[in-house]
């Protein structure tokens, strides 16, 4: 089996994605919004929710590996302990009285329970338990149920922290200060866990050390054909775009990069919230989504060893006959449900574009968009559904929970 995702639409072998855990019990309606969640979630109905969202996938033959599991295997080797211990623990976050000490703590803890505390974080009670005080100001001014490091309830969101393109994985540099740690654990996992560490594949970023160059994996489409679609969002910056294009058009596996530039808006966080495929002509686009100004990033020449990027700029009108060229196509089939601005605008944030194809023409989605599926159903389109009343409080739906590694070429 090859890692590799040359695609949106082919048949999907096999997905990264993250069961909701401890994180999700550390959310309160007092810091949900610096979590990027809307609202709490009823944690025990949010896993029924996506053990199904899983089930469905299996039933179809796909693959599913759980971050959880890959995490607690990975840091099983010694050097990659050490790689995740040294780039979520410094001193800036703990201080340097309490570092140490923490340190040592998290040290002691075997796989499987240092790999929870990593994904849920860990309070301030939570060390106390296990070990004395250490003399810390930071720990000092905690209440009791603080957290002292923080939980990641964005994983659920596997999308977004790495995305394979072709051949090769993006491992991301995230925008929020709520996300960033997601990314220590995927690089380890790609570096150290022996499903990857051997796989050769190519790395189109480091995000661990990008810093502000962000990319999301919910802004990245891989439509095939050597192109990939980028939407410039609140997440994803220019910065981020530049780096990642660079890399990719060196490489050869892709030829041009279509950046969308998008409105910055919580509603459109990512791309993916407003356009995704559902065969190899057709898109879901959000009805209240204007034409956007694109660029075309291609390689251009070579200088000091540094490859050039061409880039074109497109008038708004022409963003689907863009992406229509890039794909060969005559023209891009878009789908978007008759239905009044508002109810659009309802169904897209409940997530009715983000649907995750499993293979040409069958598409995962959430049940309560029914207009949206409804109409998907009339043009022929397979469109499975889970419940998401639990899942989508983060804002997000069946593609931003899925991390696919191996897709079937078309
Ligand atoms: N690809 C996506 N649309 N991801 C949705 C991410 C939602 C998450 N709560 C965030 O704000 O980051």
């Amino acid at each position: 089996m090859t890692l590799h995702v040359g695609n949106e639409v082919g048949t999907l072998r096999r997905v990264i994605v993250h069961r909701p855990g401890l994180e999700m019990h550390r959310l309160t309606p007092e810091n949900r919004e610096q979590y990027l969640f809307d609202e709490i979630l009823w944690v025990e109905r949010a896993q029924q929710e996506h053990d199904h969202f899983v089930q469905v996938m299996q039933q179809r033959g796909v693959e599913v590996l759980h971050l959880a599991d890959l995490l607690r295997e990975t840091i099983a080797v010694p050097e990659a302990r050490a790689h995740v211990l040294d780039h979520s623990l410094d001193e800036r976050h703990f201080g340097p009285l309490a570092a140490g000490a923490v340190r040592e703590m998290f040290e002691g803890m075997d796989d499987a329970e240092l790999t929870t505390y990593l994904i849920g974080g860990i309070t301030k009670a939570e060390v106390l338990e296990r070990i004395s005080s250490p003399q810390s100001l930071v720990v000092e001014q905690l209440t009791a149920h603080e957290a002292l490091m923080s939980p990641l309830p964005n994983h659920l969101f596997a999308r977004d922290t790495s995305a394979w393109i072709y051949g090769g994985v993006a491992v991301n540099s995230m925008h929020k200060k709520a996300r960033r740690r997601e990314t220590v654990h995927y690089d380890a996992i790609y570096r150290y866990h022996p499903m990857f560490a051997q796989a050769g594949m190519q790395w189109w970023s480091h995000g661990i050390d990008s810093g502000p160059a962000t990319a999301e994996g919910g802004d990245i489409l891989v439509l095939g054909n050597g192109v990939v679609v980028v939407g410039l969002s609140e997440r994803t910056t220019a910065q981020g775009v530049e780096r990642l294009a660079r890399r990719l058009l060196a490489s050869g596996e892709v030829t041009a990069i279509i950046a969308l530039d998008m409105p910055k808006a919580r509603a459109v966080m990512h791309l993916d919230t407003v356009l995704t495929m559902v065969d190899e002509e057709s898109f879901t686009r959000y009805v209240g989504l204007p034409d956007l100004p694109s660029w075309t990033l291609t390689a251009g020449d070579e200088v000091d060893g540094e490859l050039q990027l061409v880039v074109t700029r497109h008038a708004p009108e022409d963003m689907d006959k863009v992406i229509a060229r890039a794909l060969g196509l005559e023209r891009l089939r878009i789908l978007a449900a008759d239905q009044d601005p508002r109810a659009a605008a309802r169904e897209q944030w409940d997530d009715g574009c983000n649907l995750l194809a499993l293979e040409p023409g069958v598409v995962l989605a959430y049940a309560r968009n029914t207009v949206t599926n409804d109409y998907l159903r009339g043009l022929g389109i397979e469109v499975l559904e889970i419940d998401g009343g639990e899942l989508g409080r983060g804002r997000g739906g069946p593609r931003c929970m899925s991390c696919p590694i191996e897709r079937a070429p078309l």
